[in-house]
């Protein structure tokens, strides 16, 4: 089934209207998409992918993310067909620049799980073998520059990020730049690694994901507007979700760290790895309401109606409900 709607305008943001710039589609439709799809995976790419995550459903691959990789595969191509009309107007001849993916939503969502099977899915693709991931973490300050400027409890808002210099790294990347450098963020320090890098050399795809890729550009104190970072954007995805399903698989998630990361002693979180069952829930549950979810609210959630895709998910992952805008 295919339905005109509307809900991927976020209620409240000026944008009602019957008119909707959305297609909804139904998983079955979506899924029968896949059918006529000779797939590019073979065993190998499968047990791949399983080891992306535990929990990763092999049938919500092929139903769902495989025909997404399809349809991303033909935006590439016809980037590619108007990257070579410019060229032949201007008379010149340029390579072709990165196609570069955003994928936004909140913590906890499944935007990495998304963004890993979609890079390993894109490389399968006979035109974009080189698939390069970048998160936006990397670009949070260090913590000693979160405490001076009183934004340790602000983690993942976007002030808590160096705006300026995510826009010029997605920006050279887009240009075209051989190599484009960026910070490195450790999830088990919890900080920036100041001897570690990530190295960007000019991929066939770059998918950025983080909770604000989509936020706005920010008005300058002349008031006048600069640019976003989804103006570098070639395709976005927001990975949407409930948000009692997304603070249960926030809570589990931390639950699960407990035998996991915060075993290691350099865990940032080390001393949540004795945490009985019920502590650890209430300490997840506080970290969850303090931060996360305002954030969810204020900055991530504001941002859905101006993605491309978005996919919806159940409280089992499986994705339920796809929009995709038609313009
Ligand atoms: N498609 C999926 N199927 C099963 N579990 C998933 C899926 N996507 C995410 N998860 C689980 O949900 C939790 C959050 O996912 P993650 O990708 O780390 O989120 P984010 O990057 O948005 O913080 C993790 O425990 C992950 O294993
Ligand atoms: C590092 C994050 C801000 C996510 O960053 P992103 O890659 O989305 O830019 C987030 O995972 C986080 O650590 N938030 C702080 C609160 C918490 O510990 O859950």
């Amino acid at each position: 089934m295919v339905n005109e709607t509307n809900p991927g305008v976020t209620p409240g943001n000026g944008a009602e209207s019957n008119f909707t710039p959305f297609v909804e589609l139904d998983r079955q439709t979506w899924a029968r998409l896949s059918n006529e799809i000779t797939s590019p995976l073979g065993l190998e790419d499968i047990l791949r992918l399983r080891g992306l995550g535990d929990e990763l459903n092999l049938d919500e691959v092929r139903e769902v993310y495989l025909p997404l990789s399809r349809l991303l595969s033909l935006y590439v191509a016809a980037a590619g067909e108007l990257h070579a009309a410019t060229t032949t107007f201007l008379g010149e001849q340029r390579t072709r620049t990165p196609f570069v993916i955003g994928v936004a939503g909140s913590v906890a969502v499944g935007k990495s799980t998304t963004a890993r099977v979609l890079r390993e899915l894109l490389s399968r693709w006979p035109d974009t073998p080189n698939v390069e991931l970048v998160t936006t973490d990397g670009f949070l300050y260090p913590n000693d520059e979160l405490e001076r400027r009183g934004l340790m409890q602000r983690k993942g808002f976007p002030e808590s990020y160096d705006r300026r210099r995510l826009l010029r790294f997605v920006s050279e990347v887009k240009s075209g730049a051989d190599e484009v450098r960026a910070p490195w963020y450790s999830h088990l320090t919890y900080n920036i690694v100041p001897d570690r890098e990530v190295v960007v050399r000019r991929p066939d795809v770059l998918i950025v994901e983080g909770l604000n890729v989509l936020a706005p550009a920010r008005t300058r104190a002349d008031g006048r507007s600069g640019l976003a970072l989804s103006d570098f954007f070639d395709f976005s995805i927001y990975v949407d979700a409930k948000t009692s399903y997304i603070e249960q698989w926030y809570v589990q998630r931390f639950q699960s760290l407990r035998s996991g990361a915060f075993a290691n002693p350099q865990s940032y979180f080390h001393r949540y790895a004795s945490l009985t069952d019920d502590e650890s829930r209430e300490t997840a549950l506080g970290i969850w309401k303090r931060i996360n979810e305002p954030n969810l609210m204020a900055n991530v959630l504001p941002t859905r109606g101006r993605a491309q895709l978005v996919l919806t998910k159940e409280a089992d992952h499986s994705v339920r409900r796809m929009l995709l805008r038609k313009t």
